[in-house]
């Protein structure tokens, strides 16, 4: 399956050092979600890997071998500055992009009206884009990138201004291109989404890239906690040996094993002493994730 590889990318806007020895890959056949706060150098990189930006160091491969212009014409790309004539209407427009795409005309065209149609988006066809709500436009986008059959996707906030039902569409189009063994990054501020969706995810935080692999082991990858809720008061876990208390609020303790013969002796001496309701592995939201490592 084919890849792409982005090594120790580097942008800098005058003193602003806007991506900063960036490196990771997009595999093929997996949702890759970027993500980043305001201005941690997300778009920046998403156009360097589309040629659309020189930069300053560093390379993007495809499968190995620099990344080509004629590779790049065969990835479907949403940018952050939607790029729609908003005077044509909707199915000239997209069977216009399409043709420049290299699409036959009868072939963009019945690629448009089934996406149209998935987007709930067939009865405004003929109108003009401007008429559309800003959410409507952004699906209308989302077919241009998705229309071609590309054998890439790179996605620069796909999901802001939709609504829940077309977020579900978005979310089933994304997979289905996936399934086809092509590599999908797409770049989100929504977090609860990209936990949701995304098979792996690359964090940027000022340039850098400062986590990167699946929602689990991102998850994972702290401290083993546990969350130990009992029948009577918890404040004894505190003198119990080889665990790191980081709460106790009345009957619950969030504690941290120092290993596991630790955590069993914990268990036990909570049977011992009566009723435990649970005790069970604490695993971080993604969010708190997201915080440390952006912080
Ligand atoms: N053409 C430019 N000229 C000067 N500075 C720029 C330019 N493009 C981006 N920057 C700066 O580079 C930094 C990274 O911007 P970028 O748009 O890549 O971030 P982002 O992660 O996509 O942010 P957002 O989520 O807000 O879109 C920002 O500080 C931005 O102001």
């Amino acid at each position: 399956m084919a890849q792409i590889e982005v090594t120790g990318l580097t942008r800098s806007f005058g003193e602003l050092k806007a991506v900063d020895d960036v490196s990771f890959t997009v595999p093929g056949g997996l949702l890759t979600g970027f993500v980043g706060g305001n201005g941690a150098g997300k778009t920046t990189t998403m156009r360097m890997v589309m040629g659309l930006l020189a930069s300053h160091g560093g390379e993007v491969r495809w499968d190995g071998q620099p990344m080509t212009t004629a590779i790049r014409r065969r990835i479907g790309y949403m940018p952050e500055e939607r790029g729609l004539y908003p005077k044509q209407k909707v199915l000239d427009q997209l069977v216009y992009l399409g043709e420049l795409s290299g699409m036959t005309a009868a072939d963009a065209r019945a690629s448009v009206a089934e996406h149209l149609e998935r987007f709930g988006l067939a009865d405004r066809a003929g109108e003009r884009v401007e008429k559309l709500s800003l959410g409507n436009q952004q699906r209308v986008q989302i077919v241009a990138a998705l229309m071609t059959t590309p054998d890439a996707l790179i996605l620069d906030e796909p999901f802001s201004g939709l609504d829940p039902s077309a977020v579900d569409s978005m979310v089933d189009l994304l997979r289905e291109h996936a399934s086809r063994g092509i590599p999908v990054l797409f770049s989100s501020h929504q977090l609860d989404l990209v936990e949701r969706l995304c098979d792996r995810l690359v964090v940027l935080a000022h340039g850098r890239v400062v986590a990167t692999g699946s929602v689990s082991e991102l998850r994972g990858a702290g401290p083993e906690l546990y969350r130990l809720t009992l029948g009577g008061d918890a404040g004894w876990v505190r003198d119990a040996d080889g665990i790191h208390v980081h709460d106790v609020d009345g009957s619950t303790a969030l504690v941290e094993p120092s290993d596991d013969a630790a955590r069993q002796a914990l268990l036990r001496a909570a049977l011992d002493r009566g009723d435990v309701v649970d005790f069970a592995r604490q695993m971080p939201a993604l969010s708190e994730i997201y915080r440390e490592v952006t912080a």
